[in-house]
């Protein structure tokens, strides 16, 4: 089958089949204007580690300001031979109404928060499930990956070199985006600088040095025709024999008499700690003491931290597999979960759970609100407080806040600012957000991440953050509990 480019842009169909069945089934049996609440959150953070970085908000808003069931699309669905040609004719005349809360891109949210909220009619709030998770999921997860990545760098510039090694075009693309919000300073990623505006940046191939006769003459001529931006691959065959003295040579002959400081040297195989701390003192010699030394070659923020315990001697890295695809924790694990159900003749939100013997599994039920609370005296996070969306925290008084399971860990947190977290982005169907920029995005997470406490950002083992429920929530939930499973309690 021929598909046009229209049809390669429009994500309305990348939804579960499922969601097709069950909307379609609303709409005979009759529940297609029952209004309902989902939330998006996610369960636990890839990596075992605490926090994690929201990412995709823009490109799930990009998908609803262009969910639209074109002819072809509708003449599809009626081949599969299930819908009703009304519902079809609904599906033609598809006007989203939904509102739609958010946390901004860039948020550090942690395990159970929401990080979506819909409500509107359940025929159009299912259908949304495929697209705002595999989104949220997918950048979230790299954001945080880069994030943990960036911080085991501590301060050295991390660029994302995935591309090639990502699970597809969108892998690469989004993958850079989110790479860059968790803070890279760029990618080898071209079309994401033109897309996103995400710096694309680079260095050079082994190919390179293999296309010359010698390694010298390689440096010799990328010099020339690089003179203000000369970074060289030195390990294509000899780290230290070849490849630094070829580069200082090249430095000497053909940068600094051009008027320009070398950018620096790559190293790309071996024993990155050995041959870096070596590599510095054969610069510094030379009296190249301000030339930067790369690492690049299948690192993460368990090998980075582990080269810099050596002491090695490093000013950047280049990460590419194992950022890209999160190699060591793959799966961001969000949900999309029904939590409360339009009560037509009282107008309520009546909360709605999702029961399971894994406690962690357990919803938390009703239309929610979520806040931080921040210390007065040092401006640090202190604890999230997950409640009902009508709920205010007076933060002019003391707070009590408690584990919502071991019900006796209770403290007061006192001199504190609440802040909402989540924000407005869809009233009936009509975006009403402005979208940040990605630098705006990015500096988000920089200023957040100074909230946390080193505890909660450590590697390994990290503090868990507190997320409490408020106590009007905590009661629903336990109502709830206490009516469809006792046993769970
Ligand atoms: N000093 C070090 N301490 C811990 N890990 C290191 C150190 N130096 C390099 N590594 C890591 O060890 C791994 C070495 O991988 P690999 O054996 O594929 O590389 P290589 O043989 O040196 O190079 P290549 O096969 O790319 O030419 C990489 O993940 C690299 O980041
Ligand atoms: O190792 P990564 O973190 O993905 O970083 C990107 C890698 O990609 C390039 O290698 P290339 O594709 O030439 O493969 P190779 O180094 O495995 O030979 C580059 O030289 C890095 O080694
Ligand atoms: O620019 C580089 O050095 C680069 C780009 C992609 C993959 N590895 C290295």
């Amino acid at each position: 089958m021929k598909i046009d480019i229209h049809e390669k842009n429009n994500y309305t169909l990348l939804c579960d089949f499922y969601e097709f069945a069950m909307s379609n089934g609303f709409f005979k049996a009759g529940f297609k204007d029952k209004v309902v609440v989902f939330d998006m959150f996610f369960r636990s953070v890839p990596d075992n580690a605490s926090y994690a970085i929201s990412a995709g908000l823009e490109q799930v808003i990009e998908y609803l300001e262009s969910l639209k069931f074109e002819e072809c699309d509708i003449d599809f669905l009626r081949s599969k031979g299930i819908f009703d040609e009304a519902y079809l004719d609904y599906l033609r005349d598809f006007k989203f109404e939904c509102d739609v809360w958010a946390v901004p891109e860039g948020t550090i949210v942690f395990p159970q928060e929401p990080l979506i909220v819909v409500r509107g009619p359940i025929i159009q709030a299912q259908l949304l499930e495929t697209m705002v998770l595999l989104t949220m999921n997918h950048q979230s997860m790299i954001a945080t990956k880069a994030n943990r990545i960036v911080s085991a760098a501590k301060g050295r510039p991390v660029v994302e070199f995935g591309s090639r090694r990502a699970q597809g075009y969108s892998g690469a693309n989004l993958g850079a985006r989110a790479a860059y919000i968790g803070g890279c300073v760029g990618t080898a990623n071209t079309l994401a600088e033109k897309i996103y505006g995400v710096p694309a940046l680079g260095t050079m191939a082994h190919s390179w040095v293999q296309l010359f006769d010698t390694e010298y003459e390689a440096f010799k001529t990328y010099a020339d025709v690089y003179p203000d931006n000369c970074l060289l691959l030195v390990d294509t065959y000899d780290v230290l024999k070849e490849g630094i003295p070829n580069a200082i040579k090249v430095f000497n002959e053909v940068v600094v008499p051009r008027g320009f400081r070398p950018k620096g040297i790559r190293i790309d195989s071996g024993d990155i700690a050995y041959l870096s701390k070596k590599a510095r003192k054969m610069l510094d010699d030379a009296g190249f003491e301000d030339v930067g030394i790369m690492a690049s070659n299948s690192l993460d923020e368990f090998t980075i931290q582990n080269i810099l315990l050596q002491g090695a001697k490093l000013d950047s890295f280049g990460v590419g597999e194992r950022l890209i695809t999160s190699k060591s924790s793959p799966v961001f694990g969000g949900v999309y979960k029904l939590t409360a159900i339009k009560n037509n003749e009282t107008d309520e939100l009546v909360p709605t759970i999702k029961i399971s013997e894994n406690v962690a599994k357990i919803t938390n039920p009703g239309f929610k609100n979520l806040y931080r609370l921040y210390s007065n005296s040092n401006g640090k996070a202190l604890a999230d407080v997950i409640t009902l969306h009508d709920e205010k925290i007076d933060d002019s008084k003391d707070y009590e806040i408690f584990h919502p399971i071991y019900t006796w860990k209770r403290r007061d947190i006192y001199d504190f600012t609440a802040k909402p977290l989540l924000v407005q982005i869809y009233d009936k169907g009509n975006l009403i957000y402005k979208l940040p920029t990605l630098e705006e995005i990015r500096s988000k997470v920089k200023q957040e991440l100074g909230t946390l406490w080193e505890e909660v950002k450590r590697l390994d083992n990290p503090q868990e953050y507190i997320v409490d429920l408020s106590y009007d929530l905590w009661k629903v939930k336990d109502e709830l509990l206490d009516k469809h499973g006792k046993n769970y309690k």
